[in-house]
Formats: C-alpha cells, sequence, structure tokens
C-alpha cells in the first residue's frame, strides 16, 4: 500500500496562480499536516486531489493509483472531509451514513457493521439515532469523519475540519485522525493554519502563495522554537 504523491502541480485561476510546481510524498500510515495562512492554496489543492478540478499540469497518485489514468480507483481508496458539512441536517447519524454506504454499494450486514465500527471509531456510536440537527458542531464533524471510514479507504484528506469548533472539540477531533492514522494505518492529509493541531512526529508541509515552503518532520523543522513562531517566521514574507 502506498500513500499519496504529487508531482510537479500548478493550477491558475485565469492569470492568478494558485498553486506553482507542488510536489510531496505522504508515506503509508503517516499523518501529514498541510499548514497554510489563508489564501496558500489548500483547498485548491484538495480540489485537485478530489478531482473537483483537474490539473494540467503535474500529477498525482493516490494509493498508487494516477489520478488521471485511473481516477475510478484512485477516487475509491479516498475518503473526504470537506471545509465545508455535508451532512443532511434532518437524517439520523446512523441513516447519513447508511445513505452515504449505499453509494458506495455497501448494504445489509456488511454496511450495518461497518457503519458499527466507524461511529465506534469516533465516540459517537451512542448518538446513532439522534438527527444530525440535533447535533453540536464537533458531534457533526465527528459524524463527517466516521462517513468518510465507511469504504474502508487508505488515505484521508481533511480541509481545516476544525474550522467553527471550539477548543475542546477542535482538540478531541485532532487526536481522533492522528489516533487513525497511528493504529488504523491511514494516510492522512490534514489542511490548517492552527499550529496546536501539529503534532512534532508529523510529516509538515508548509504552503504560502502557492508554494511548498518547507516539508520535512514538524519537530525537525520548528527547532528549539514554537511551531507558531516558525510559521510565522516563514510566511512573513512577500510572495
Ligand atoms: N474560484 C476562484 N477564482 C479565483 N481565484 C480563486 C478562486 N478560488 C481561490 N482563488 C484564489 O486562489 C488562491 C488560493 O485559494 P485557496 O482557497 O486554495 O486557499 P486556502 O489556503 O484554501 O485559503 P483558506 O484558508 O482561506 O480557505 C487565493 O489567492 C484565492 O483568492
Amino acid at each position: 500500500m502506498t500513500g499519496l504523491t504529487v508531482r510537479n502541480l500548478s493550477y491558475s485561476y485565469g492569470s492568478r496562480r494558485a498553486l506553482d510546481d507542488v510536489s510531496f510524498d505522504v508515506g503509508p500510515g503517516r499523518f501529514a499536516a498541510l499548514l497554510g495562512p489563508n489564501g496558500a492554496g489548500k483547498s485548491t489543492l484538495f480540489s485537485l486531489l478530489t478531482r473537483l478540478f483537474t490539473a494540467r499540469d503535474g500529477g498525482i497518485e493516490i494509493a498508487g493509483h494516477d489520478l488521471a489514468r485511473n481516477p475510478r480507483a484512485a477516487l475509491a481508496r479516498i475518503g473526504v472531509v470537506f471545509q465545508q458539512p455535508t451532512l443532511d441536517l434532518d437524517l439520523t447519524v446512523r441513516r447519513n451514513l447508511s445513505y452515504f454506504a449505499a453509494l458506495h454499494g455497501l448494504s445489509g450486514r456488511e454496511a450495518s457493521s461497518r457503519i458499527d465500527a466507524a461511529l465506534e471509531r469516533l465516540g459517537m456510536a451512542e448518538r446513532a439515532q439522534e438527527r444530525a440537527r440535533d447535533l453540536n458542531g464537533g458531534h457533526r464533524r465527528r459524524t463527517e469523519i466516521a462517513r468518510c471510514l465507511i469504504h474502508a479507504p487508505s488515505v484521508l484528506l481533511l480541509d481545516e475540519p476544525t474550522v467553527g469548533l471550539d477548543a475542546a472539540s477542535r482538540k478531541a477531533i485532532t487526536d481522533h485522525v492522528h489516533d487513525l492514522s497511528r493504529d488504523s494505518g491511514l494516510t492522512v492529509l490534514w489542511a490548517t493554519h492552527l499550529t496546536d493541531e501539529i503534532e512534532d512526529s508529523d510529516h509538515l508541509l508548509i504552503l504560502h502563495h502557492g508554494r511548498l515552503l518547507q516539508e520535512g518532520l514538524a519537530g525537525e523543522l520548528r527547532g528549539s522554537q514554537g511551531l507558531r513562531d516558525h510559521f510565522l517566521k516563514q510566511t512573513a514574507g512577500p510572495p
């Protein structure tokens, strides 16, 4: 099983360059934090990784499948949590998950046991019958993360999944996803602009003005200073 590979990826909106020759690898089972300020190009990269946009320049490989040449196989291997919530608020937690399972061709006992396992994994088993509308923001996000595990992806893509959550929910979700990559061998790409969501052992990618400024082990890149100070220094310069 391989993780995620991005090669020489560029993307422009008209004359505005949003991504400029970005290349990186995330090894299987690694947690990679894509750290960048507003406008760095994180969401553009996610749109390319999920094939919402197609890249004219560069290449993407997901779990060993080339996204341009074999999109079906590549997309089947990813689980995605977008920045904007996508739950059906009128359905229960379980119905949201079973609907998604059906989209992936899963039903009956197989779907049911996968849903149970995913809800258990995210600490949401007891809320399975609650309507999504009645959940707080943190529990809605957990439901979305549980949902993206059902088809057993090997790569998880999460675009600023803690936006709008309070500090306790943010920490719980960040810890849950770190545990998922540690315990289940999932490759994770976690986009954020918040340095406290990143652990020293994470693979850190610093993106600024569409360019990858630094890549490496977070603890090594920050050295003796806090990651926040390191990040602010890295991103202080002009484009
Ligand atoms: N649809 C669009 N049309 C034109 N420019 C766009 C469009 N979407 C994004 N951009 C520009 O591309 C650049 C990268 O934006 P992007 O949304 O990918 O950054 P981001 O890192 O996700 O930012 P944020 O943290 O604010 O979501 C920015 O300069 C942005 O203004």
